[in-house]
């Protein structure tokens, strides 16, 4: 996300790291710790806050937390200024890595500095040249593939290297792709994803992207982007088939209850850990899980972030039905393919048949969830949370 590079490639200015490359995390490298025999100069550490901005594989945000930690420690001491407040998560994300570092000596810091420094020059030059930034096709792109085909409309989820999660972009490029299936003249639509992910949810960089107005006003927008985007599922007219050929975690979860069928790979999951990110339920799952499942086991989905596995979903009435993982694909296409050559407009009208009754609740209950989660994003429980998240700390 640029605002994610943006925000992260400005922190490693004053020499720490100031690369333009995009952000993107990569596994932690261990820091060297030194021995008092091998103390780094003044003259290394300069060469070493140089070298870093020539760095070809950009070190993740965890390294640069290192880095930034290090940098200072170098050059001002133990941190000496006040703790940023909580929703200036970057900023306290720095703290928090500074301050780590406790009465570290100023020299050890710097010897420490250098040393990660040419530990990650080492694997820079044994890795693939990164095109610039400028370079690179905007984030949302090409993260969406729409297909048309034997009747049926396939909207891909396409960013296999983040588990397709979804981007800002990605929340309008389906919104369009689902108004344009809904005239096209195919019988069924599809999502599904690409890669071994079904969907990871909500790209949690969409947290970071803070516009002028600041975070209420990324809260405000951001509610009446989920709200629009539900929406078009409530009132999405042909039968909607989700295709999960894996894991499924949080948004992409909680609409399949409006989705009219959903196939699962016997690998999938479906994972709402709303409590732990310090959210609450969207999607409409507030109504359509306790209805399918009975509001006990919603609740161990949707407040205690049960994970379920495809059998337990399909038993729970989440999944329609669950395939081996070797022939997934095979059977539910042959399946669809078959479906989609029945008579349209009969479709379209018996599903809004089972479907309009419930229209108008759906509506209710979309605007009332999104209007929760606005204030749910400004609280400390879920800016923890994301920071966590963006310095590699949590993993669900
Ligand atoms: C308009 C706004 C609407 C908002 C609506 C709100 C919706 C709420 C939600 O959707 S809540 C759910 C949010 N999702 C998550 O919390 C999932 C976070 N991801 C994970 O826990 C894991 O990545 C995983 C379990 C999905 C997969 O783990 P695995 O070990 O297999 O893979 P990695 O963790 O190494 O992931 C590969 C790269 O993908 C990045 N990534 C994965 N999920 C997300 C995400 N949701 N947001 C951003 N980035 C994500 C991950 O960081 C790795 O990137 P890297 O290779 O650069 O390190």
């Amino acid at each position: 996300m640029a605002g994610v590079a943006g925000r992260l490639g400005r922190l490693w200015c004053s020499g720490a790291l100031s690369s333009p490359l995009q952000v993107t995390r990569f596994p932690a490298l261990q820091l060297h710790l030194c021995g008092p025999a091998m103390r780094a100069s003044q003259k290394d550490f300069e060469n070493a806050t140089n070298q870093v901005k020539l760095l070809k594989k950009d070190p993740g945000n965890e390294v640069k937390l290192k880095l930034y930690a290090l940098y200072k420690q170098a050059t001002e001491g133990p941190c000496n200024v006040p703790k940023p407040g909580v929703l200036d998560f970057i900023n306290k994300a720095k703290w928090d890595a500074w301050n780590a570092l406790g009465s570290l000596p100023k020299e050890t810091a710097r010897h420490n500095y250098v040393d990660l420094v040419a530990s990650l020059s080492a694997s820079s030059e044994s890795s693939i040249q990164v095109t610039p930034a400028a370079d690179r096709k905007q984030p949302g792109s090409d993260a969406l593939v729409v297909t048309s085909q034997d009747g049926i409309t396939t909207i891909t989820l396409n960013r296999p290297d983040k588990k397709n999660a979804l981007t800002t972009q990605m929340y309008h490029d389906i919104m369009l792709a689902l108004e344009a299936a809904g005239k096209d003249d195919s019988a069924i639509t599809v999502l599904t994803g690409n890669g071994d992910h079904y969907c990871s949810g909500n790209d949690l960089t969409n947290f970071t992207d803070i516009p002028p107005g600041g975070v209420e006003e990324k809260a405000r927008s951001g509610a009446v982007l989920l709200r629009d985007f539900v929406d078009c599922f409530i009132d999405f007219p042909k039968p909607l088939v989700a295709v999960v050929n894996g894991p499924a975690v949080g948004i992409s979860v909680t609409i399949l209850g409006l989705f009219d069928i959903v196939y699962a790979t016997d690998r999938a999951t479906f994972h709402t850990p709303f409590s732990h990110l310090g959210q609450s339920p969207e999607g409409c799952s507030s109504y359509t899980f306790p209805k399918m499942m009975g509001p006990s086991k919603a609740t161990e989905m949707l407040v205690f972030g049960k994970k379920l596995t495809a059998r337990e979903a399909c038993t729970q009435g989440l999944v329609t039905e669950v395939f081996p993982d070797s022939t997934f694909q095979k059977e539910v296409w042959v399946r669809l393919k078959a479906y989609s050559k029945l008579p349209p407009n009969a479709m379209r009208i018996s599903k809004q048949v089972i479907r309009n009754t419930e229209k108008e609740k759906l509506h209710a209950v979309n605007a009332e969830e999104s209007n929760i989660l606005r204030e749910r994003w400004l609280s400390d429980e879920c800016m923890n949370a994301v920071v966590s998240f963006l310095s590699k700390k949590a993993k669900l």
